[in-house]
């Protein structure tokens, strides 16, 4: 029985591609942003980004990371501005983590890794649901933000206060009234690419908003991510660590800055 995808030697991104071809595509997620090879683009716009904590909808171990659900079936929750077109929803947010504090991150920064990385999807609301969108072209936008080592982050808090109750893999609880927005760094400042989910299917269907300014997160609060577990009840436990994709070959496209 062939087992899934994960992280792991047996599973782990180098073998991806042989069950998702993907792997190998023009625009693969994530990349190593070099900021003095980006390019200022004057005609990018700010981002606007405004989110309905009342369309929260639960928290998840899905098994390759934990992810907080949202109500999708209005415009409350979007992302519109920066350089998409259009409004896009909030689907889901969720993080990538390494096993220690030098590690985690999937984008990287000049070759140096965060200890971990947010990211916030959204669909292309010109699609009739994320699943129709997940394969288009220009039907996702991720909002990426940096974990930086730290004082703790007290907005970090609900969410890994959380986690006790979602330790392994397909559990979820109730999670309400959470305001993403909150989770984001003083400046909106980004880089922004064309480029893929970095997850199978790795679907080539990613405007990337990665943005300059981290958030914080203490020691202590990394190892509470470190707590959850990637197996379910009854399995052998495997701590949820290093569940990140390594930068992909740029391929010739362009890293455009929204700031000089
Ligand atoms: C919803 C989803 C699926 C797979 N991968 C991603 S990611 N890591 O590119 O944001 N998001
Ligand atoms: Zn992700």
């Amino acid at each position: 029985m062939s087992h899934g995808w994960g992280y792991e030697p047996t599973n782990g991104p180098d073998t991806w591609a042989a069950d998702f071809p993907l792997a190998n595509g023009p625009r693969q997620s994530p990349i190593n942003i070099i900021p003095k090879e980006a390019h200022y683009d004057p005609s990018l716009k700010a981002l606007k980004i405004r989110y309905d904590p009342s369309n929260t909808k639960g928290i998840l171990n899905n098994g390759h990371s934990f992810q907080v659900d949202f109500v999708d079936d209005t415009d409350s929750s979007t992302l519109t501005g920066g350089p998409i077109s259009g409004v896009y929803r909030l689907k889901q947010f969720h993080f990538h983590w390494g096993g220690s504090d030098n590690r985690g991150s999937e984008h990287t920064l000049n070759g140096i890794k965060f200890p971990c990385e947010l990211h916030l999807v959204h669909w292309n609301t010109k699609y009739p649901s994320f699943g129709e969108a997940a394969d288009k072209p220009d039907g996702l936008a991720v909002v990426g933000v940096f974990l930086k080592i730290g004082a703790a982050n007290p907005r970090l808090q609900k969410v890994l206060d959380a986690l006790d109750a979602i330790k392994t893999k397909g559990k979820q609880t109730t999670f309400a009234n959470f305001d993403p927005k909150t989770l984001l760094p003083g400046s909106l400042d980004y880089w922004t690419y064309e480029g893929s989910l970095t997850t199978p299917p790795l679907l080539e269907s990613v405007t990337w908003i990665v943005l300059k300014e981290p958030i914080s997160v203490s020691p202590a609060q990394m190892a509470k991510f470190r707590s959850l577990l990637f197996t379910g009840d009854g399995e052998a436990p495997c701590y949820m660590v290093d569940n990140y994709r390594p930068p992909q070959p740029l391929k010739g496209r362009l890293v455009r800055a929204s700031f000089k």
